[in-house]
């Protein structure tokens, strides 16, 4: 009676994939794209990232134009996720189809905890993050970087302080600090915006942890075949034209002589 009640439980158990769809259409992995495919339900993420050549449309073409594809806003996929355990429930293979990496500087992890909570298989297919993509260009040592942080719209003037207190606690350690930039209702931060807000901070904290001589690093586009990684101070940086968004940026820490010289021989204008 339990092997016969563990059987049908093991065949009713339905699948949660969190599949990475990586930044761009050329790093879709072979995993996801067969993941997706095999998929009875995909709920698409609208709003955690953004790339410059893949959304709902894009993924209905390389998926194969099926029916079952779901645009998915925040309010859906973390206030809602009531609707996609009873998918689950019902047995079903459930995607969440996310821009990047499905786990990196997003909030997905809860619908994780709570599908093996109800007893469902969970997979995860990592993608191409913007993460990993901007170390790599970067040039920087990926063992000196420290805690990121996105730089958010300012509500009412009010700017959040924690931006720049991981950003001071960064710099103590020499560590380096990589800046997401808010989306908010379908429209992206650019670099420009983002550093006018560090030296809003800078001005009303005055500790000193963002100059205008500092270096900067930016990523434009990544991943895309208009991509631009960019090094600079603050001060040039204030006055360029990154180009449309996405934008990401690195402030860095202290420079072991390898990093400064990767950095001013490979991103340097
Ligand atoms: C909150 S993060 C989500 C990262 C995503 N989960 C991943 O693994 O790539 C989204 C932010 O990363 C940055 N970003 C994402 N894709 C980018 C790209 N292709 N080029 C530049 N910045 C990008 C932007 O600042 C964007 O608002």
């Amino acid at each position: 009676m339990i092997l016969l009640s563990g059987i049908l439980y093991y065949f009713l158990m339905g699948v949660l994939n969190l599949v990475g769809l990586g930044i761009s259409k050329k790093f879709l992995t072979e995993v996801a794209i067969r993941t997706l495919k095999e998929s009875d339900i995909i709920y698409f993420d609208n709003y955690t990232s953004k790339s410059c050549d893949i959304n709902v449309n894009t993924l209905r073409e390389i998926v194969g134009n099926k029916g079952n594809i779901i645009e998915a806003d925040r309010t859906l996929l973390e206030n809602n996720s009531r609707l996609i355990m009873e998918y689950l429930d019902k047995n079903y293979k459930v995607s969440i189809a996310v821009i990047g990496d499905a786990l990196i500087a997003t909030t997905h992890v809860s619908l994780v905890v709570e599908a093996k909570q109800r007893g469902h298989e969970v997979n995860i297919i990592p993608g191409i993050s913007v993460h990993c993509y901007i170390i790599s260009k970067s040039l920087l040592s990926s063992y000196k970087f420290g805690k990121s942080v996105t730089i958010t719209f300012p509500y009412d003037d009010f700017i959040d302080p924690a931006i720049y207190n991981v950003i001071s606690e960064n710099k103590q350690l020499g560590l380096h600090t990589i800046l997401y930039l808010d989306l908010k209702e379908g429209r992206a931060m650019t670099a420009n915006e983002a550093i006018q807000i560090l030296l809003k901070l800078e001005g009303k904290f005055k500790m000193n942890v963002i100059s205008k001589s500092d270096i900067i690093i930016v990523g434009a586009r990544l991943g895309c075949d208009d991509e631009r990684i960019i090094a600079t101070t603050i001060e040039e940086a204030l006055k360029a034209d990154f180009g449309s968004t996405p934008h990401i940026i690195i402030l860095p820490g202290n420079l072991h002589y390898m990093e400064a010289d990767a950095i001013k021989w490979m991103l340097m204008k």
